[in-house]
């Protein structure tokens, strides 16, 4: 059970503790953050709302504990991280709970992100040797050896809808690359945080390497963000991530953030694929996925015969808690299923075609699928982030792209069709950062670049764009007073 067994000492009566210095504390604030259970919208756990003193000391101590990590030979890193992924492994069940309780989500696998990082070893190990004289006018007098070097502190802000998974794709990164890492989970997703935090404190970590502050981003985030102390911020959201750019300093930036994943599907693609990659793609996690499908763009040709499909699809999806390991789950929030809401209304008002009735019960909304949506509907420019998708019909493959490039998003896309060379045109024409040909747009696998362009994000994350977004290099110039020539 979550916050018991190993967990009860990041417990004080029935607010969760933050982590700072090595330890688990209680805030000074005494004050507490309540995190709502989207299912039965009643408070579930409390975090401590943390003070900007108590983000000043967690920073000095990140800054003085990150000089000595980085003097860390990178076996030993790895050899940590090993331990806290197999501690992870052996304690999924409280966190399991918590994701459950918090995000109304099922329990989902992060272990195997730390695991994959180690694969660090070999990138973080290998550097370059340059000589002088592959460059115009130069003799070989000057061997240049560069090395990855780490940035400092890193802060790692993940969203609600994948706290502990795209918390640890931060976190691995950063510490394998000698960087010390503070982290500010979603307040929505804080306690399963805080349980995977306590696996990397029991896996031996030096103290105040990692430290987790809890508090509503609202609140704090401005202070953490561009605090003096932070050398690399690594986000995933919402638009929260654009002001974040804007106002952070000069350092690399890892931002992923909204996305309006279209899905466009020829004439002749396989639309019973096309049908199961729309259900899985749009309705998974009751579409709270950055990488979700958001909207359809079929050639009108086969489009009556795919939305029978996928109707009938969906009237197959279970709705209900996620205890019970439903499709369709309670959104987030209250304030998400009214957006949401609000969305399916402006659509109802403009003539949209409801292939289901449309149905709520507090932040329970029933899957449903949009038909004949036009450009004037804001649906077909918004992501809902929940189980409404919907279908545009076009008449020209340019049309379909022209829909997708004009939106301010650009993460993934994807396209279906039985024609390769058909699918690498459009590929190279939409403006994102991924095009998935023949599946749904996903994240993974993990060693995968993922990055979204337009305000979809900057940078790139993967477990080698990651490890290099969180390093700098670094180089050494040896002169020699003559030019020095192999076995010359
Ligand atoms: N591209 C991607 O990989 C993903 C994108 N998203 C996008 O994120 C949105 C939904 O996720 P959601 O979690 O609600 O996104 P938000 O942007 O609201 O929150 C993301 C994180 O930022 C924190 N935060 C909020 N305000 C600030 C601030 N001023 N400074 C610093 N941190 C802050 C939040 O904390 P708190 O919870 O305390 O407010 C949370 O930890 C959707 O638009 C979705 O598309 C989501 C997942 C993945
Ligand atoms: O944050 C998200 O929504 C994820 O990064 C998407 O990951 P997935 O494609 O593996 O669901």
């Amino acid at each position: 059970m979550a916050g018991t067994g190993i967990f009860t000492e990041i417990l004080d009566g029935e607010v969760y503790k933050y982590y700072s210095d090595g330890e688990w504390r209680t805030s000074s604030s005494g004050k507490s953050v309540a995190i709502v259970n989207p299912a039965t919208r009643k408070t579930q756990y409390k975090v401590q709302a943390c003070t900007q003193e108590e983000v000043n000391k967690v920073m000095e101590m990140a800054k003085s504990a990150q000089k000595s990590w980085a003097k860390t030979p990178l076996w030993k890193r790895a050899e940590l991280l090993h331990k806290a992924a197999a501690i992870l492994k052996d304690n999924k069940a409280p966190i399991a709970e918590s994701l459950v309780k918090e995000i109304a989500k099922p329990a989902k696998d992060s272990v195997t992100e730390i695991s994959n990082v180690c694969l660090g070893v070999r990138i973080l190990g290998e550097g370059k040797f340059l000589l002088s004289d592959s460059f115009p006018g130069n003799e070989r007098t000057k061997y240049c050896l560069t090395s990855k070097i780490p940035l400092g502190v890193v802060l790692a802000i993940p969203p609600f809808n994948y706290p502990v998974n795209l918390a640890v794709s931060k976190i691995a990164p950063a510490l394998i690359a000698g960087n010390s890492l503070v982290l500010k989970p979603p307040t929505q997703g804080a306690v399963s945080c805080l349980h995977m935090v306590h696996c990397f404190h029991l896996a031996g970590f030096p103290k105040g390497l990692i430290s987790c502050i809890t508090g509503k981003g609202s609140e704090i985030g401005d202070f953490l963000t561009m605090h003096p102390a932070v050398n690399c911020i690594s986000f995933t959201g919402g638009d929260t991530g654009i002001s974040i750019s804007k106002k952070a300093g000069m350092i690399p930036l890892q931002m992923e953030l909204g996305g309006k994943d279209a899905c466009i599907v020829l004439e002749d693609a396989d639309l019973d694929l096309v049908a199961s990659n729309i259900i899985k793609g749009g309705f998974s996690y009751s579409g709270q996925r950055c990488t979700a499908v958001k909207v359809v763009l079929v050639m009108e040709s086969v489009a009556d015969e795919l939305v029978e499909k996928v109707k009938a699809k969906v009237a197959k999806l279970t709705v209900g808690p996620p205890e019970e390991n439903c499709d369709i789950t309670a959104v987030v929030s209250e304030s998400s299923a009214n957006f949401i809401e609000g969305l399916v209304m402006d659509a109802k008002e403009k003539g949209a075609t409801f292939c289901q009735e449309y149905k709520r019960e507090g932040n329970l909304i029933w899957p449903l699928l949009l038909d004949n949506v036009r450009p004037d509907m804001r649906i077909a420019w918004e992501e809902p982030f929940g189980p409404v998708l919907p279908v545009l019909r076009i008449s020209s493959v340019e049309e379909g792209i022209n829909h997708c490039n004009a939106s301010n998003f650009g993460l993934q896309g994807c396209v279906f069709t039985k024609d390769i060379n058909k699918a690498m045109l459009i590929s190279d024409a939409m403006e994102t950062g991924t095009v998935q040909i023949n599946s749904a747009p996903a994240r993974g696998p993990d060693h995968f670049p993922f990055q979204g362009l337009k305000d979809s994000g900057i940078g790139s994350q993967g477990v080698t764009n990651s490890i290099n977004l969180m390093t700098k290099v670094k180089t050494t110039v040896i002169n020699l007073p003559t030019p020095s020539y192999s076995m010359g």
